[in-house]
C-alpha cells in the first residue's frame, strides 16, 4: 500500500523507492528518504533529535514543524496568547483523504480546525489544509489556510513558515543565493540591535557560528549544498527565509537536542514571516515549498526546478 496510517502517523511510499512519514500531531513530517543520481538507495533527509519527544508532549525537535499563525514570539495582538511559533506544530491534525496515488506523486491532505484549545488562545475563525506530496526525488509540502468569513466580515492575519532541519554536514553547508538580501540577526543580543536591518555580503552564507537570520524578500529559491549533498528549496507565496543553526553555544541549552545534534543538520525556513498575510473573510491563500535532492547530477537532470 503506498500510504499507510498507524499509530498517529501517516507514511507515504512511492513506487521508486521514496518514502516519507508524517504524525498527526503538528502534522509534522518525520522523515522523508530520497535516492540521488549517484546512489539508488534511498537516504534520510531530514534530521530529528535522538531527544525529540514524539508523544504529542511538545514540538517535534526536527522534521517539519509547520509554523502557524505566529512566527517566533507572537508580535500580532491577535496572536498574544500563543506560544512562540504558534500553534500548528503542537496540535493533532486529521487525516482527510489521499489526493495523489501514481508515479507522478503520493500524496495525502491533512487538516485543522479550530478547537476548544485553540479557540481559548486564538479567537479568529480559520480552516487549513496541509498537503504533502512524494515524487522520486521530491518532497513538496502546501499549507491551505482560508478565511472560512464572508466577505466585509473579520480578517485573518497570520505568518507561516516550514521550519525544515535539512540532514547535512552543518560545518560544511552554504546555502545561495542571499548576497544583497536585507536580513535581521537574531543572535544580537538586544531587540534593538535585532531589529536592525543588514544587508547579506557573502555569496554563500555557513552555518559554523551560532545563525539565526531572517532573510526578508530572499527570492523564493535556495539551494544548500555540502560537499558529497544538496537539496533545493523552492517556494511559493513564501517570500522570506530563515537561517537557523544554534551550534554548540545555543543548541547545548536545548533541553531536547542530543548532544552534538547542530552538527548534523541546517534549518533553512521558508515562510511569509515579516509582516502579516491579511486574509478576506472567503479568501484562501497557499503557502507551498518543493524540496528536492540535488546530490550528485540530480540539479542537471532537474534544470529550473
Ligand atoms: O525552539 P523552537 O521554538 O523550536 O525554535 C527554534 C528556532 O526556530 C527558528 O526558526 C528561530 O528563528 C529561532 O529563534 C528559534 O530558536
Amino acid at each position: 500500500m503506498p500510504i499507510e496510517q498507524s499509530q498517529g502517523k501517516v507514511v507515504l511510499k512511492h513506487p521508486k523507492g521514496a518514502s516519507a512519514e508524517i504524525l498527526l500531531y503538528g502534522a509534522t513530517v518525520l522523515s522523508w528518504k530520497a535516492a540521488s543520481a549517484t546512489d539508488v538507495m534511498p537516504k534520510e533527509r531530514l534530521f530529528v533529535s535522538g531527544k525529540a519527544a514524539l508523544d504529542g508532549s511538545k514540538p517535534v525537535r526536527g522534521g517539519i514543524p509547520v509554523v502557524f499563525p505566529c512566527f517566533g514570539a507572537p508580535s500580532h495582538p491577535d496572536h498574544s496568547k500563543l506560544p512562540q511559533h504558534g500553534f500548528a506544530r503542537s496540535e493533532t491534525w486529521s487525516f482527510s483523504d489521499v489526493v495523489l496515488d501514481n508515479e507522478a506523486g503520493v500524496s495525502v491532505r491533512l487538516t485543522l480546525l479550530p478547537n476548544d484549545s485553540i479557540q481559548a488562545r486564538f479567537g479568529k475563525p480559520f480552516e487549513l489544509a496541509y498537503v504533502v506530496t512524494l515524487s522520486e526525488h521530491q518532497l513538496s509540502t502546501d499549507l491551505h489556510v482560508k478565511n472560512p468569513g464572508t466577505p466585509g466580515s473579520a480578517t485573518l492575519e497570520f505568518q507561516a513558515l516550514f521550519h525544515n532541519y535539512i540532514r547535512a554536514t552543518a560545518n560544511d553547508v552554504l546555502v545561495t543565493p542571499l548576497q544583497g538580501v536585507t536580513y535581521y540577526d537574531k543572535t544580537e543580543a538586544t531587540d534593538e540591535l535585532k531589529a536592525q536591518p543588514k544587508t547579506e555580503t557573502r555569496s554563500g552564507v555557513d552555518v559554523k557560528t551560532f545563525t539565526d537570520s531572517v532573510y526578508e524578500n530572499a527570492g523564493g529559491k535556495y539551494q544548500v549544498a555540502w560537499p558529497g549533498g544538496g537539496v533545493q528549496v523552492k517556494t511559493r507565496n513564501l517570500k522570506d527565509v530563515v537561517i537557523w543553526n544554534p551550534q554548540a553555544e545555543a543548541g547545548s541549552k536545548i533541553g531536547d537536542m542530543e548532544g552534538g545534534g547542530w552538527e548534523k543538520y541546517v534549518c533553512v525556513e521558508p515562510g511569509y514571516v515579516r509582516g502579516f498575510v491579511v486574509l478576506a473573510g472567503g479568501e484562501t491563500w497557499v503557502g507551498q515549498q518543493v524540496l528536492t535532492v540535488t546530490d550528485g547530477s540530480l540539479g542537471a537532470i532537474a534544470p529550473g526546478l
